[in-house]
């Protein structure tokens, strides 16, 4: 047997294009135009990469892009100030920081100065709470994406099981909640999990969100089971030449695409729904300040 693959680049440039048709509805009936602001601390060549597709992706939706680049030895201060800034300019409906951030900075400083009106990550304590209870507002970039892929492979997920690998506040947890609210029964793995490729055998449906270079072998899962890959790992790839790298996920592809009903393949599987994700959040944010309900195909 060998797996689908899931196309998560394809599904997000459906998604920008609904998302481009909800800015043209809040533009023309509402006289909104919805605004992204991005800040990045220092000149880390990957997070340079980010940052500029998703400048890029917001202006080709229709949505004013604001970039803001602050050098790397910024006091905190300075970077807070900006934040302050952001939350009160009425053309920025979306504010995200791009992380990490420098040693010297606390993150969760940066994360608590964001209006969470504005908070296109979900980072900060409001929102994280809201999708917890399932409220309206932004739902975390990366979750969001597998939740969307997952529905549109497996239609309902109610009665699955499902099994993220991976704890972290960005991924694990808030797609934990999200499988939940779809009534999936969740187990969340992590470095301390015993016998992990036996928990993993349970699962109809596995969110790989550890790190961890290729972990996640075919004979962990269940035949059919369906893999979504988090992992953006950079590794060497000395097939390629003298130094170069290649993109790997948390999951062994090969063997995983042997047992596995469906995978995403890294790249072009959840990456580029995590940019789509966040202009969705930006319609969300935008919608919500001006009193209006957020389009339910953007959301959770
Ligand atoms: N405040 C904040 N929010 C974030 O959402 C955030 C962040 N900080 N810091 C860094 C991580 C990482 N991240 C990715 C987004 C898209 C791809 C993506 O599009 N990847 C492509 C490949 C890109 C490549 O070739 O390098 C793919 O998987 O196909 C990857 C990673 C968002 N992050």
């Amino acid at each position: 047997m060998t797996a689908h693959i899931i196309d998560g680049k394809l599904f997000a440039e459906n998604l920008r294009g609904r998302i481009a048709g909800h800015v043209e509805r809040l533009k023309t009936e509402h006289g909104i135009t919805p605004g992204l602001a991005v800040v990045i601390v220092g000149t880390d060549p990957a997070s340079q990469v980010y940052v500029t597709n998703k400048a890029k992706q917001t202006a080709e939706v229709g949505m004013n892009s604001f970039k803001h680049e602050l050098p790397g030895d910024v006091p905190e201060a300075e970077l807070l100030a900006l934040v302050h800034q952001l939350n009160a300019d009425p053309a920025v409906h979306g504010i995200l920081v791009q992380m990490p951030v420098p040693k010297h900075i606390d993150p969760n400083k940066v994360i608590e100065a964001i209006d969470p009106m504005k908070d296109v990550d979900s980072f900060t304590p409001a929102n994280v709470g809201k999708v917890q209870i399932g409220l309206p507002g932004p739902v975390s970039c990366t979750p969001l994406g597998c939740l969307m892929l997952l529905r549109d492979h497996l239609g309902k997920l109610e009665g699955k099981n499902a099994v993220i690998i991976g704890r972290s506040n960005l991924v694990g947890k808030p797609m934990m909640q999200l499988l939940l609210r779809d009534n999936c029964t969740v187990t969340v793995a992590h470095s301390r999990t015993e016998n992990l490729p036996e928990v993993v055998r349970q699962a109809d449906i596995v969110v790989a969100a550890v790190g961890r270079p290729q972990m996640v072998k075919g004979d962990w899962l269940k035949a059919g089971a369906v893999v979504i890959d988090v992992g953006i790992n950079r590794v060497p790839a000395p097939e390629k030449g003298e130094g170069k790298t290649r993109l790997v996920g948390d999951v062994d592809f090969a063997s995983a695409a042997e047992v596995a009903g469906a995978i995403t393949p890294v790249p072009g599987g959840v990456g580029p729904m995590t940019i789509a994700c966040l202009l969705a959040n930006t319609i969300t944010t935008a919608s919500l300040i001006n009193g209006l309900v957020p389009p339910s195909d953007l959301t959770a």
